[in-house]
């Protein structure tokens, strides 16, 4: 490991002890392994949380604004095209803007309701201005029921690492929602650059992202 990245994980929690006995990447997707690494990902998410609501506001804004031109790049023209997006909190970049500009060239955003725990998400359309209703856990989501599947999901992280896995709040919705769509979008997660992890222990249930977009 590099001393970068080896300073990087002494900043967050200490990974899971079982790490120290076995050599090189270690298999940990044998079912013992999961009580462990739950615990390493929900200290670890609590440091990352901690982290990013410390960014100053103003530092924010400006790297949602990176994060929103590297997207930009990354997708190209939007026109028809549904996008997964997501209304902010806890310190996740505000990509609203963003989400207005693409609705102005002919995309259709979307925003992710929670219709229930431990299961999927499912996503409405929203255009800037549209009513919101306060949802599970009080999530403003829109006031309109009709559901439409993402092109392209754009979900926040919490951590990541280099094989492209996502940490998020440990509700395992993305996961659920991505295992039962009938096509799979294009996913990008996005998140500040500091939240990188030498790896979030992938699990069966964790499904890579095709991009991580971060800034920071
Ligand atoms: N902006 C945004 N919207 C999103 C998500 C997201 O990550 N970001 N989601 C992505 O999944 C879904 C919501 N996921 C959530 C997962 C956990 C908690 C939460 O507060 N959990 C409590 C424990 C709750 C409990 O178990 O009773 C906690 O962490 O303290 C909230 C939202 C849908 N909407
Ligand atoms: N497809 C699935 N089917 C059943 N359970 C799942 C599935 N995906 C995830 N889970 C469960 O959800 C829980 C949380 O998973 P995990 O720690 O990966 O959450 P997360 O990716 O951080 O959260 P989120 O996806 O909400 O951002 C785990 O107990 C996991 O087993």
């Amino acid at each position: 490991m590099s001393d970068e990245a080896d300073n990087r994980r002494k900043t967050y929690a200490s990974p899971p002890c079982f790490m120290h006995e076995l050599a090189g990447g270690a298999d940990t997707s044998q079912e013992d392994a999961w009580p462990e690494v739950r615990r390493w990902r929900k200290a670890t998410r609590e440091h990352l949380i901690a982290e990013r609501l410390a960014i100053p506001a103003a530092e924010r804004t400006r790297l949602a604004e990176e994060i929103a031109q590297k997207l930009e790049r990354l997708i190209g023209d939007p026109s028809g095209r549904v996008v997964g997006l997501y209304w902010p909190f806890r310190g996740e970049p505000d990509l609203r803007p963003w989400l207005a500009s693409l609705h102005d060239r002919g995309a259709v955003p979307a925003l992710p309701v929670v219709v229930q725990k431990a299961a999927p998400l499912t996503f409405r359309p929203y255009r800037p201005g549209d009513r919101l209703e306060r949802g599970v856990w009080n999530i403003p989501v829109p006031a309109v029921d009709k559901e439409i599947m993402p092109d392209i999901i754009v979900s926040p992280l919490v951590g990541f690492d280099a094989a492209n896995y996502r940490l998020g709040y440990g509700g395992g919705f993305y996961d659920r929602t991505i295992a039962v769509l009938p096509k799979r979008p294009l996913l990008i997660g996005i998140g500040y650059t500091f939240a990188e992890v030498p790896t979030i222990y992938p699990q069966p249930h964790d499904i890579p992202m095709n991009h991580i977009v971060v800034a920071g």
